[in-house]
This record gives structure tokens, C-alpha cells and sequence, in this order.
């Protein structure tokens, strides 16, 4: 993988508190690259230190190969589109795009050009001669997109771009951002907490916690083969299904009120059951109910809590010997509260995590 932006030993901290731990990360030319993690984790941070917008404590940031630790932002060849649109207000949309590149002594002939053809890959020709004041919040984020794009810079950065957004213009500027990087092949960096955002944009995710990156991966990956219990439980809508007990050598689970075999668990490399203490963790997409469940490996019989429909599918909360199997049924479902179940799933479904270390078995 050629390395558009490489990040080593960075550390920031603000007085005593340590943001940033000795964060390495290597991104990719061309490559999409969401942060992911729950408010304060960092990930602002992390992205205005590769802008040259707050000054690291120690490590070090290259571009393009080009050690960029101490260089001014407007020196380090990126474009950064932030939460707040944070245009010029007196100034019309043309304006907002042609500002940076005047300051910087573009040709006006270059600067027509790179406008026309903005305006045409984001749609706002109409918009042109509009101000902000005039705009809706998603043609104001596309000016602020736009305003990025016109300059031709190597590397994108988006802190939380959609997060002021409501929710169907977030899906439509979702596909529109990820068909300009389709279209643009540019190195993109996108901070978020929206996991939708991060799954359906990335090639690859780092689940950041308490400044540290907890996992580095596609999200396919990140999302069947989590690393850890946290990446585990941080992913996935609803949630990860926990239960707490013990794996012998013999691949025999027990605990929570179950007792099965995990033979035909892809454990992975170099790790195996050993009398240890776990956690076992299952997706409620792999949790089958009705004659689904007579097909699966593990089968027992439950109660049914509380119906959830969603339109599309029906979120199930059961219960097994006072532990909740949360799963997914069809929208159309007739269980109802009270109903007595089956449920069931197989081993290579499940996840298992070691108690101490929470590290995937
Ligand atoms: N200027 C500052 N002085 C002191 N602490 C700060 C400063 N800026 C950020 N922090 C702290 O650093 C931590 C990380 O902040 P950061 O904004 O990077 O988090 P984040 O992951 O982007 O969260 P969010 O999703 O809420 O924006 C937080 O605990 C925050 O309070």
C-alpha cells in the first residue's frame, strides 16, 4: 500500500491530560478512511493535528512522504470540511469558492474553471450567485465540500460533515460524498460517530477509545471478526448479545444459563479454549426464532418481552433464565409479548472474547 499519510508515535496532550497516546496509523493513497468512537475519544483531535490546526506534543505527521509535523496548514496540500458550514456570509456562494484560491493567485481564466466544474460535480450551478443565508443546511455543506474540491488538494478531511443535517439529506450527501471519492480517487479521512456512516463509506475504520485505536480494519471485518469486546459491543444496531462464563479445553461454553459446545468456532490464529473465563457474544441477526431455530445447533425455549416493531423488521427482546437474547424478526411478525419461543444459533456465529484481556478468541 502506497502511504499518502503516515502518523507515528503522535501523542497531544492538553496540560496533564493525554488526548492522543502514541497513535500510529498509516493511511493509504486514495484510500477512504473513517475515525469512528463515542464522543471525546479523540477523533477531532487526531484529524485537526494532520491539518496543522493544533500543534502535537510529540511524533510526528507526513504527507506524501514529506515530514508536515511543524508545516502551516495551508502548506500541507488538504482540504478540511468541518460540521459548521463556516462560510463567508457577505459572500456568495461563487465567492465562498473562489476566496481561497484568489488568496493563493490562482489565474482568474484557472478559477472560473475549477468553479465551473465543482459546481457541476456537486450540482450547485444554480446556486452561484446565491449567499449562505440563502441556502438550505445541505446546499450549504455541498458549498463547503465545494469550497475544499476547488482547490485540488491530495487529501480531504471531514470532521462529523453531515452531523447538523436531518436524517434523509444525511443518506442523500452520504452517497454524494461517496460517489465524489469514487469519482476523485483522493485520500479521504472522515471523522464520525455514526457507525451507518462509517460502515457504508470506509475501506477502512479505526475504532478509536480514549485516544488509542482499538481497531483498524474494513468494516467487514470490523463487524464480523471484531478484536475485542469493545469493538464488538461499539458496533452493530442493536447490539451485541453478552453472556459471561467459562470455556474449558474441551470447547465446552458455560455460563449465564447456557451450556453448549463451540466446536466449529473460527477461533483465531494461535488461540484456543484453555479453562479460561470468557465472554460469549452473538449478533441478533444470528439469533433464529420459530422453526428457523429447529435447524440450529444451540436451541432452548424463551419468553418474549417486548415487541419493537421498525418498519422493515421487528426488534424481539427475550428472555432465557432471566438473561435477555435480544433478535431480529420479520416487520410483518405476530409475536407478541408473553408468547413462549424458540430460539437458536450455531458456534461459527458466535464471537468469544477473553474476560481479562476482552481480546477475540
Ligand atoms: N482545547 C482543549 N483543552 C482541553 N481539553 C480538550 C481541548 N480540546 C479537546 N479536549 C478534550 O480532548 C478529548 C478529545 O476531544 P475530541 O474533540 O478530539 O473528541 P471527539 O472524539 O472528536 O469527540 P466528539 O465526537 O464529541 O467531537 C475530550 O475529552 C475533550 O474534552
Amino acid at each position: 500500500m502506497q502511504s499518502s499519510i503516515s502518523i507515528r508515535d503522535l501523542k497531544l496532550s492538553f496540560g496533564s491530560f493525554d488526548v492522543l497516546k502514541n497513535l500510529n496509523l498509516e493511511i493509504g493513497k486514495g484510500e477512504f478512511l473513517v475515525l469512528l468512537g463515542s464522543s471525546g475519544c479523540g477523533k477531532s483531535t487526531l484529524l485537526n493535528c494532520i491539518a496543522g490546526l493544533l500543534d502535537v506534543t510529540d511524533g510526528q505527521i507526513f504527507i506524501n512522504g514529506k515530514n508536515v509535523t511543524w508545516e502551516e496548514p495551508s502548506d500541507r496540500g488538504i482540504g478540511m470540511v468541518f460540521q459548521s458550514y463556516a462560510l463567508y456570509p457577505q459572500m456568495t456562494v461563487k465567492g465562498n469558492l473562489a476566496f481561497g484560491l484568489k488568496n493563493a493567485k490562482v489565474p482568474k481564466a484557472e478559477i472560473e474553471k475549477r468553479i465551473a466544474r465543482t459546481a457541476e460535480v456537486l450540482q450547485i450551478e444554480s446556486l452561484l450567485t446565491r449567499k449562505p443565508a440563502a441556502l438550505s443546511g445541505g446546499q450549504r455543506q455541498r458549498v463547503a465540500i465545494g469550497r475544499a474540491l476547488v482547490r485540488h488538494v491530495d487529501v480531504f478531511l471531514f470532521d462529523e460533515p453531515l452531523s447538523n443535517l436531518d436524517a434523509k439529506l444525511r443518506a442523500d450527501l452520504r452517497v454524494e460524498i461517496k460517489r465524489l471519492h469514487h469519482q476523485l480517487k483522493n485520500t479521504m479521512i472522515y471523522v464520525t460517530h455514526d457507525q451507518v456512516e462509517a460502515m457504508t463509506l470506509a475501506d477502512r475504520i479505526a475504532i478509536m477509545k480514549g485516544g488509542v485505536v482499538m481497531q483498524l480494519d474494513s468494516p467487514s471485518i470490523i463487524y464480523n471478526r471484531p478484536a475485542n469486546k469493545y469493538v464488538a459491543d461499539f458496533i452493530g444496531s442493536p447490539a451485541m448479545n453478552f453472556y459471561q462464563g467459562t470455556l474449558d479445553k474441551d470447547n465446552n461454553f458455560r455460563g449465564d444459563g447456557l451450556s453448549l459446545s463451540v466446536t466449529g468456532y473460527p477461533f483465531e490464529e494461535g488461540r484456543v479454549a484453555q479453562n479460561q473465563q470468557v465472554w460469549l457474544g452473538i449478533r441478533p441477526e444470528h439469533i433464529r426464532s420459530a422453526d428457523a431455530a429447529q435447524q440450529c445447533a444451540v436451541q432452548m425455549g424463551a419468553i418474549v418481552e417486548l415487541v419493537e416493531p421498525m418498519g422493515s423488521d421487528t426488534q424481539i427482546w427475550s428472555v432465557v433464565d432471566k438473561q435477555n437474547y435480544r433478535f431480529r424478526v420479520d416487520g410483518q411478525t405476530e409475536m407478541t409479548e408473553g408468547d413462549s419461543i424458540r430460539i437458536g444459533f450455531d458456534p461459527e456465529n458466535l464471537s468469544l472474547f477473553d474476560r481479562d484481556s476482552e481480546l477475540r478468541l
